[in-house]
């Protein structure tokens, strides 16, 4: 399997080695703008092969997407990151140049890849890829929800005094502070996680989940990179291994949950073929309530969007 990732910067090389580390994809194609940058990001984890033990081969390249030819899956990364007092949004302008540019060169050399978006704002940089690729809403989605499930899984073990990896729970809505917990689908080992923790200390939870990508910018100076790095590396393992996994991803929805043509997170089941079923959950009306606000804010963005298109065409 050969898995290309846009963007060599923190996010881009992360994935890449996640996915070498872990033998996800044999051929590994990292692609940046700047002179050098992947050429030495790739070299960097191919030469920790033989201390860590894998043989996935890393290649990098500057802007030549001849290298990427007939690529299985290609993630996307490139673009700016957000500063502290900036939110996602106010990337939209230069992020959409760069996503488009790239989308149009993955498309013409891989035609049969499958796009996972993660550069932001994430809803609307996967619809620009959608609008970019032509590719239905299978084969071009966008990574956020297993990040936001994971920080929210994070915060609860620690709560819990428990491990992450038992705990099991599902996110729908936008990639930002309107992003829908769902604490009535959320598991630990099996048990509700109302009975073992309160009202007071969830909904705290839920809150710093919502602005989980905002602590690390204010901590950091830039956003966050090996949680979001291994997430996107996880969605692309789901494909190439065929695994059906079930995450939360951002996708067009096309009538489920009563919204139509507007990219947002939902469950989904991830495999060989991209999306191969959106899941739909029996929302209550305070859940309901929240995926409505979420939606009408990606739309606004989605708007923007347009208007900015028809602006420079
Ligand atoms: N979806 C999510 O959950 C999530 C999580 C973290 C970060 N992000 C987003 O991912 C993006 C990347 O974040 P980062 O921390 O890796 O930033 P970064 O600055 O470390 O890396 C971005 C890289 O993109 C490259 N780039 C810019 N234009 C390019 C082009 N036209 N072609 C190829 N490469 C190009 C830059 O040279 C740079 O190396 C940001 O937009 C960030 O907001 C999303
Ligand atoms: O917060 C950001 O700007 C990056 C990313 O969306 C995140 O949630 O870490």
């Amino acid at each position: 399997m050969k898995v290309t990732v846009v963007g060599a910067g923190n996010v881009g090389a992360t994935c890449a080695d996640v996915l070498a580390t872990r033998e996800i994809a044999n051929e590994i194609v990292l692609v940046d703008i700047k002179e050098g940058f992947a050429e030495g990001k790739a070299l960097d984890i191919w030469q920790k092969a033989p201390i860590i033990g894998y043989d996935s081969r890393t290649v990098g390249v500057t802007g030549d997407y001849t290298r990427t030819a007939d690529s299985d899956v290609v993630v996307i990364t490139s673009g700016l990151p957000r500063k502290p007092g900036m939110s996602r949004d106010d990337l939209i302008s230069t992020n959409a140049g760069i996503v488009k540019t790239v989308t149009e060169q993955v498309v013409k050399y891989s035609p049969n890849a499958i796009i996972i978006v993660v550069s932001n704002p994430l809803d609307v940089m996967t619809y620009q890829a959608h609008l970019t690729s032509g590719l239905p809403r299978e084969k071009v989605f966008g990574m956020a929800g297993i990040l936001d499930t994971a920080r929210y899984r994070a915060f609860l073990a620690e709560a819990l005094n428990v491990s992450p990896k038992d705990i099991q729970a599902v996110l729908m809505g936008g990639h930002g502070d309107t992003m829908v917990p769902l604490p009535r689908y959320t598991t630990v080992g099996g048990i509700p996680v109302t009975e073992l923790i309160g009202k007071e200390e969830l909904d705290a939870i839920v809150q710093r989940t919502a602005v989980g990508g905002g602590e690390l910018v204010k901590l950091m100076g830039t956003s966050a990179w090996y949680a979001p790095g291994a997430a996107a590396a996880q969605m692309v393992e789901a494909i190439v291994r065929d695994q059906r996994r079930v995450f939360p991803v951002c996708i067009e929805l096309q009538g489920e949950y009563g919204i139509n043509g507007v990219y947002l997170g939902a469950p989904v089941i991830l495999g060989r073929n991209g999306i191969e079923k959106v899941i739909e959950l029996q929302l209550n009306d305070e859940e309901k309530a929240l995926l409505e606000t979420s939606r009408g804010h990606v739309k606004e963005v989605m708007d923007a969007l347009d208007n900015m298109s028809k602006a420079s065409a």
